[in-house]
């Protein structure tokens, strides 16, 4: 990993072109414990996965559990993921890194094994919150040593299993980890959701229930009530992982800051990950967005509008949102970010990282209790390097801001490839390409 900052392109005029994104680490990651959780030991293929960070740190850790990954070259820059399940799992030791979906669904995997597992990662994952998590095992049945990482599961590797009250306030994760390997507790799993704020990302939650029901798997969604029967888990022999699209937003971004015009191919018509949200949120500040046989375009407006928006829902957009709005606050423009209080628990604290980096540029952001207002102030050249705090979502809001602040450069943009593992290569060429123009 380079030491040096790396210097975001400057687009000298409207960004324009077409993008291909690496499929979803949401969805890979789901798509890896169900095919590990395989009832019938049948090999299960994950296709188009990206070969990012958080992707690698979840078949590193199927695989210190016993299970079998095997890796081949997929389409466009993707990998195909062949995962066998073990007969039973054994003890180990789990890097689950920097990544939430790790840190969260593999500790309730973990439980079915026949010995301890032991799980660490980046020092910040040592912070982020996983109380739900914990408090949620224990009740049913689980014995967990730490409050966070690192947290030793004692094996099962017959978890009883039944029904668990958590606060998942803090991440929508909890939720979706208990659930994902509850099909296979003695009584499966029902948990519900009690806190003084509601589980947001709910849309990952219906992401986690769609897929366990393609495997097989009875589900009941409730209102912040979840139950999985127990039974085998079948996920589909074959499973194709679409395009990541809160990686996809900061492609669009590129043409929404820039007066631009970009398409991302391939963008889903299924319900998995919340696209139609995405286009929401980006039609909010004036751009207009068409669905077409070639993917999905996005065309700038003549000057973006501020936009006041509950972002609950997509919270990992928030950073991307944030970024358009300082260019949109530039021109005048005011805007609000709502519902989002929880991302102070994600990669870094989010809101007081936008605060600092946006600040850096000359944006006027404040931070509340639950988002940021970020008021009309023009951007002027950075005071210094944009930090990424090893989290991707703020290297990609620094590259966003760099197209239209010239002398941007970033800490550590290698932070990206926990999701965009191609982005340092893709977005200049992006930018400079300019199709078209
Ligand atoms: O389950 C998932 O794949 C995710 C759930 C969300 O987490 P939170 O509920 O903690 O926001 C989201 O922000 C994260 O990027 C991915
Ligand atoms: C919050 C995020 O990731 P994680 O899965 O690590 O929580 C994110 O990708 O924005």
């Amino acid at each position: 990993m380079s030491d040096q900052p790396w210097s975001a392109p400057t687009a000298d005029g409207p960004v324009r072109g077409t993008v291909s994104v690496p499929g979803s680490k949401s969805v890979t990651n789901r798509a890896l414990v169900l095919a590990a959780l395989g009832a019938d030991g049948a090999t299960r293929h994950v296709r188009g996965a990206a070969r990012s960070r958080d992707t690698t740190l979840m078949t590193g850790a199927l695989a210190a559990l016993g299970a079998t990954v095997g890796t081949a070259a997929g389409r466009a820059g993707t990998v195909d993921l062949a995962v066998t399940a073990p007969p039973t799992f054994h003890g180990g030791h789990v890097d689950c890194g920097l990544a939430g979906t790790v840190m969260r669904f593999v500790p309730p995997l973990a439980a079915l094994a026949d010995g301890p597992v032991v799980l660490d990662g980046d020092a910040r994952a040592r912070e982020r919150p996983m109380g739900g998590i914990v408090a949620g095992l224990r009740g049913l049945g689980v014995e967990v040593t730490g409050e966070a990482l690192p947290l030793t599961v004692a094996g099962g590797p017959h978890p009883p299993g039944g029904e668990v009250t958590v606060d998942a306030s803090a991440s929508s994760q909890f939720v979706s980890g208990l659930l994902l390997s509850g099909a296979r507790y003695a009584r499966g799993v029902t948990v519900a959701h009690a806190g003084e704020r509601g589980v947001p990302s709910l849309p990952h939650v219906a992401m986690t229930v769609a897929m366990l029901r393609s495997a097989g798997v009875e589900v009941d969604d409730g209102r912040d009530r979840w139950h999985v029967a127990p039974g085998p888990v079948r996920a589909p022999v074959v499973l194709d992982v679409e395009p990541d699209l809160s990686g996809a937003a900061v492609y669009l971004a590129a043409a929404v800051v820039t007066g631009g015009e970009v398409t991302v191919a391939g963008w889903p018509d299924t319900d998995l990950q919340p696209g139609s949200t995405v286009r929401r949120v980006l039609e909010a500040f004036g751009a207009r967005v068409e669905l077409s046989g070639d993917g999905l375009t996005v065309r700038s407006p003549d000057r973006l509008d501020g936009v006041d928006v509950d972002l609950t829902e997509v919270s990992e957009l928030t950073p991307t949102v944030a970024a358009i709005a300082a260019v949109a606050a530039r021109d005048g423009a005011r805007s609000r970010l709502r519902g989002v209080g929880h991302i102070r628990g994600h990669e870094t604290d989010r809101l007081a990282a936008l605060a600092a980096e946006l600040g850096t540029v000359g944006a006027r952001v404040t931070e509340t209790e639950d988002g940021l207002v970020i008021d009309p102030a023009p951007l002027r050249a950075p005071t210094r390097t944009w930090q990424a705090y090893a989290d991707h979502r703020m290297a990609t809001a620094g590259a966003i801001v760099g197209l239209v602040v010239p002398g941007l450069a970033i800490d550590e943009v290698a932070a990206t490839t926990k999701t965009l593992p191609d982005f340092a290569d893709d977005w200049p060429a992006l930018v400079t390409a300019r199709v078209g123009a």
